[in-house]
């Protein structure tokens, strides 16, 4: 549990953290009390996080702090010391195909084509090679690729991979997406083009999506809520819901809320470090 000077500390617009109260209804995703450590690092310390279905959650916090260890267990890609994960109302104790990842790298095969690295991933998916070409030309298409199919992931700008690797993770229709810095390595106005279209293919498909960021604005941008990860050990400082109308826009950082959060969550991260 976040301990209470934690939660007396965070700053007004903030709810305290907390388990499963922030969320209605059953949640999407249920932290309970994770726990990882690796060796002497306490990488988690009773990690309590709610996250309602269709909602768009970002964790952020300094390096460190234990955001990828947290979205590794929710993919099951690592497991908890202690505690539980649940999706849908499911343990997770391994991947699968209810939830996509996205990396901050592609990590596309150089020797498929775009449509080609989308297809593979549906080569689970019980589909006539027809349909399979079908499904992968339409998810490009989503995000905004139609007519660069044939291409090479070398032939394809830094942008463009990663929007081959959005594409390929939402081919198979998860319920979650989970992204871990995807925009990390672009460039600032590339980076720009990608939060526009995230926000239109989570407008378009209402997926549910935790998303890793060291870009408060970022964050602030596109999420419900926002939560305020502290290192060492790491754990949940305050989770703060985001008071932007939708849809969301270039427009949305003109609003005095949009640099109000910013703002609230910046002095949260930089007092904690301070310590
Ligand atoms: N496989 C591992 N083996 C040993 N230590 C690890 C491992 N994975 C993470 N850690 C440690 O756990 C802590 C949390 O790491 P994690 O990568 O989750 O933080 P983060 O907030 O995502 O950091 P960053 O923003 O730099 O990516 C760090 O101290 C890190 O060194």
């Amino acid at each position: 549990m976040t301990d209470s000077i934690d939660r007396s500390a965070a700053p007004a617009g903030a709810a305290p953290a907390s388990g499963g109260a922030v969320s209605a209804g059953t949640p999407k995703i249920a932290i309970d009390d994770v726990t990882r450590r690796f060796g002497e690092v306490t990488a988690l310390q009773q990690v309590n996080l709610s996250v309602a279905e269709n909602e768009f959650v970002s964790l952020v916090g300094t390096s460190g702090c234990g955001k990828s260890t947290l979205l590794s267990i929710i993919a099951g890609l690592d497991a908890p010391d202690e505690g539980t994960v649940t999706v849908s109302g499911r343990g997770v104790t391994e991947p699968g195909r209810d939830r996509g990842v996205v990396f901050q790298r592609a990590t596309l095969l150089p020797w498929l084509t775009a449509q080609g690295n989308v297809e593979f991933a549906l080569r689970g998916e019980r589909l006539s090679q027809a349909e399979r070409r079908d499904a992968a030309r339409e998810v490009l298409a989503q995000v905004g690729l139609e007519g660069f199919e044939g291409a090479y992931p070398s032939e394809l700008s830094g942008g463009m991979q990663q929007r081959v690797a959005l594409a390929r993770s939402l081919s198979y229709r998860p319920d979650i997406l989970l992204m871990d810095e995807p925009f990390g390595a672009l460039d600032a106005l590339t980076r720009a083009d990608m939060q526009r279209l995230l926000i239109d293919v989570w407008e378009r498909h209402r997926i549910t999506v935790v998303f890793v960021t060291h870009d408060i604005e970022e964050a602030v941008l596109i999420s419900d809520r926002v939560v305020v990860m502290s290192p060492r050990p790491g754990r949940i400082r305050a989770e703060v819901p985001i008071a932007l109308d939708r849809p969301r826009g270039e427009h949305s950082r003109e609003a005095p809320e949009f640099r109000a959060h910013a703002h609230d969550i910046l002095a949260m991260i930089h007092e904690r470090a301070a310590q």
